[in-house]
């Protein structure tokens, strides 16, 4: 049966990473292995950059596609080392595609400048990851995930088409039955042929989406952490491990803001019975965390969830309005228009508060819609706190020395905004 394996950024950071990753792989030679790659370190960033530049007219732009460049080229040197390896002639193909585009002007829609320049960061890696994989004697086939994932045209939050993306399958199937084959995360294809990239992040989604469609028997997402803890490791210092994890809690850690898996990869899982795996790539000897539906949830350790960077909205009508039925349902579609997403909301009589990542132009955009009939006010720079299965003295330690601006309790879950 077939094994997805998706490694992102930190897993392909450099020559030594993608050697270990290398390394997991031949462990698995009696396995049909399909892999996932995210773009190499912090390449989705520097991509961001360059779109920005592209898009603002500025005269860095080049600066930065050759900064791209060099990092990708040394990482390439220290692998194949010397330059008449295939793989150096792919990767500058590769780049042409962007250097093309920056000889043009940008298309007025920003998002769409922004996929097909960022989702090159994927084209990037998982070729040097396939040749890798070859010179290494594990017989490994690229393969284009536009061919496979097939999304609508919503750039930079691509919509996939399932029945599409089901349809294609079969063609990755009888590849898998060959070969090891290399694949990206993140994108998808348009039906004219264009990228779009699934959200930032969106590699583990892509891996989910690959895994329940070929009803593969586990995904295994390759990370800098032991596991699933019950806390992010770099803001808690003694965050527990979960040996495994209903589906369930995952999805709801993940909704909340447990930025260790993407909030979407549970549900094509669970819906196909895949189990995920969440493992440590400089441990790969080490279980992790397995997420399915036979896993226990031990609710004696509680779940600590920072979001941080919250903005704070409270909006109330001038003329002394309740906040009904019919107000909130307006209000709601305002906030939908300014694609702004609701991490914690509360409603009084005549006003209603929300919190949502610090976005200037999404908040603007809410603020113009309804600056004439409505009063908004706001604090910045929050935190949201969400413990599932809290325990009160333990949420007294958390907020300890620290303002509570609001909070909000039910049976499992606290949530606490904090300044
Ligand atoms: N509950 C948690 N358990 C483990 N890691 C967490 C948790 N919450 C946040 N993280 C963070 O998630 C990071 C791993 O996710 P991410 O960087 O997106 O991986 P990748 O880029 O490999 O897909 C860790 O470095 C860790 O700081
Ligand atoms: N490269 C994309 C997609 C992704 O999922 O990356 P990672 O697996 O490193 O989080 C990003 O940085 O958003």
């Amino acid at each position: 049966m077939i094994k997805v394996f998706k490694f992102g950024g930190f897993a392909v950071s450099d020559a030594g990473s993608v050697k270990n990753l290398v390394k997991i792989v031949s462990e698995y030679s009696d396995d049909q292995i399909l892999i996932i790659v995210s773009a190499m370190g912090k390449t989705t960033d520097a991509l961001e950059k360059l779109c920005n530049s592209y898009v603002e007219g500025k005269e860095d732009a080049q600066d930065i596609l050759k900064t791209i460049k060099q990092f990708h080229e040394n990482i390439m040197v220290e692998l194949f080392g010397t330059k008449s390896h295939p793989v150096f002639d792919e990767i500058a193909n590769t780049f042409v595609e962007i250097e093309w585009m920056l000889e043009d002007e940008p298309h007025p829609d920003y998002d769409f400048n922004y996929d097909q320049i960022v989702s090159v960061g994927e084209f990037l890696s998982s070729r040097i990851v396939a040749a890798y994989l070859n010179e290494n004697n594990i017989d490994t086939k690229w393969m284009d995930a536009r061919d496979f994932i097939h999304t609508d045209n919503t750039y930079r939050e691509g919509i996939i088409d399932m029945d599409k993306t089901r349809s294609s399958m079969p063609v990755l199937n009888s590849a898998l039955q060959k070969q090891t084959v290399v694949t990206q995360g993140f994108i998808g294809g348009t039906s004219e042929n264009f990228s779009t990239t699934l959200g930032r992040e969106g590699s583990d989604y892509s891996a989910a989406i690959f895994a329940s469609l070929l009803n593969a028997e586990s995904l295994t997402v390759w990370k800098d952490v032991p596991g699933i803890m019950n806390a992010d490791p770099r803001l808690f210092a003694s965050a527990q491990k979960y040996e495994e994890l209903p589906y369930s809690e995952a999805l709801e850690m993940a909704y909340y803001g447990a930025t260790v898996i993407h909030p979407k990869t549970i549900k094509p899982l669970q819906n196909a019975g895949v189990p995920l795996f969440v493992r440590p790539f400089l441990l790969p000897d080490e279980k992790g965390t397995r997420i399915d539906s036979t896993a226990k949830l031990n609710t004696d350790i509680s779940a600590i969830i920072v979001k941080q960077n919250q903005m704070l909205l409270s909006i109330s009508s001038k003329d002394f309005s309740f906040i009904d039925e019919h107000i909130l349902i307006y209000l709601l579609q305002c906030i939908s228009e300014a694609h702004i997403k609701l991490n914690m909301m509360q409603r009084s009589a005549l006003s209603l508060s929300f919190c949502f990542n610090q976005d200037e132009a999404k908040f603007r955009k809410l603020y113009d819609i309804l600056k004439d009939k409505f009063k908004c006010k706001y604090n910045e720079g929050l935190d949201l706190i969400t413990v599932r299965h809290f325990k009160r003295e333990e949420l007294e330690t958390i907020t300890a020395g620290r303002t509570i601006i609001m909070e909000q309790f039910s049976r499992n879950t606290a949530q606490i905004i904090l300044q």
